[in-house]
């Protein structure tokens, strides 16, 4: 298998989108016939935002519903989810919050060997439905292969009420979708790794189709959620039709990693992952303008000051971003050179 490829395609069963879909949740767990001892995995704030909501309905229908807050995605966490789950016999869990409290749900879910379902509360990246986990092992985060959820229930009044930099966010996960393919083609011709056009193609229609809609999505607006939303949903579904995260995680998603390394302070994935598209569609030759003007029309950073790390740290990510992922060809080759990265940030206008 190559890049960490899964052999068959693992896609939620039930999506519900919508206002108010929270209130589906025992409907959910009861088609999905998971039984009534749930674990919520939640975050410090959206324990308050969904978490207790989730287990207050479970509870009002006769489930045995227990929660846990999680602060961080590391191993431990892990660990520790695991613990609360085996100590309350819960038969499945449910990760409510943003992608941290997610990805530790998906990944203990996975371990544990129970199914999982995602109640996102923000729209900041494709991992609420994704079959992978960013998790910290000895300060270093790594995406490892996990279970896609049974479920995914995003609550667009919930998620609308969220801060729009996460939303703005989510934008740019799914815009950098454009450089991603476009490396997934350059590994096909040079290295001849297995390409999927329909992967490819429902990555790139969904990011075309954010970018045709960028002007109308906005603070505050349901309607943004919704679009926002299903473009997260479509790109998971790429990812599981590839059996891997190539279709939505190029150069750009490299170069997001090296950052979360090298700088000490991150912005949000998404964020990142946006300025890296417009970096490496400027490698590629490609219309690195239009995606920074969609970036700015959406209102997600595009500059190192505006995502608030210093100019170093956006040269020295770009200088280790191909070791991250060795095994995965992108435009980044063997690496930059110090000349070629400043040229790059510059010309961009991603470090003045
Ligand atoms: N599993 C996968 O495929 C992927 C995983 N990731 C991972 O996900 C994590 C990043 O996730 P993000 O959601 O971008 O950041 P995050 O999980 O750090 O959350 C950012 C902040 O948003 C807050 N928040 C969430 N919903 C809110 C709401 N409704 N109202 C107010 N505040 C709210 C949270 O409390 C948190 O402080 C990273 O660890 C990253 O590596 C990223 C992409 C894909
Ligand atoms: O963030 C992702 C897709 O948007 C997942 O990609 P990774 O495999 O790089 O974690
Ligand atoms: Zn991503």
């Amino acid at each position: 298998m190559q890049d960490g490829m899964k052999k068959w395609m693992q896609l939620p069963r039930d999506i519900l989108v919508g206002h108010g879909v929270i209130n589906n949740i025992s409907d959910v767990c009861r088609d999905l016939k998971l039984g009534k001892d749930p674990l919520i995995v939640t975050g410090t704030t959206t324990k308050k935002i969904a978490g207790d909501v989730v287990c207050d309905l479970l509870e009002d229908c006769g489930y045995n519903a227990h929660v846990v807050s999680s602060t961080d995605a590391s191993m431990s966490e892990v660990e520790r989810v695991k613990k609360e789950a085996t100590e309350h016999k819960s038969s499945y869990l449910i990760g409510v919050g943003s992608g941290k409290s997610i990805d530790v749900a998906k990944y203990a879910a996975t371990q544990a060997d129970v199914p999982f379902l995602s109640v996102p509360t923000a729209a900041s990246h494709d991992g609420i439905v994704s079959s992978r986990a960013s998790i910290r092992t000895e300060g270093k985060a790594t995406s490892v292969e996990a279970n896609a959820p049974m479920a995914v229930i995003a609550d667009t009044e919930i998620i609308s009420k969220a801060p729009f930099r996460l939303l703005a966010a989510g934008c740019g996960d799914i815009i950098s979708n454009y450089t991603a393919v476009k490396d997934w083609e350059l590994a096909h011709r040079l290295t001849n790794e297995s390409f999927s056009e329909y992967a490819a193609a429902l990555s790139l229609m969904t990011a075309r189709i954010l970018i045709d809609s960028a002007d109308s999505i906005k603070p505050d607006l349901e309607s943004s959620v919704r679009m926002v939303v299903k473009a997260l949903v479509s790109s998971g579904v790429a990812m599981s039709i590839a059996g891997s995260s190539r279709p939505a995680s190029g150069s750009e998603h490299m170069f997001s990693h090296a950052l979360d390394m090298v700088a000490p302070e991150h912005a949000l994935h998404g964020e990142q992952c946006g300025l890296g598209t417009i970096m490496m569609m400027y490698l590629h030759g490609g219309d690195w303008r239009s995606i920074k003007e969609s970036l700015e029309t959406i209102g997600a950073p595009t500059t190192a000051e505006e995502l608030g790390i210093e100019d170093k740290y956006i040269l020295e990510a770009l200088l280790v971003a191909h070791t991250i992922r060795p095994e995965r060809y992108t435009i980044l080759g063997t690496g930059l050179t110090p000349a070629a990265a400043e040229k790059v940030a510059r010309i961009t206008k991603v470090i003045s």
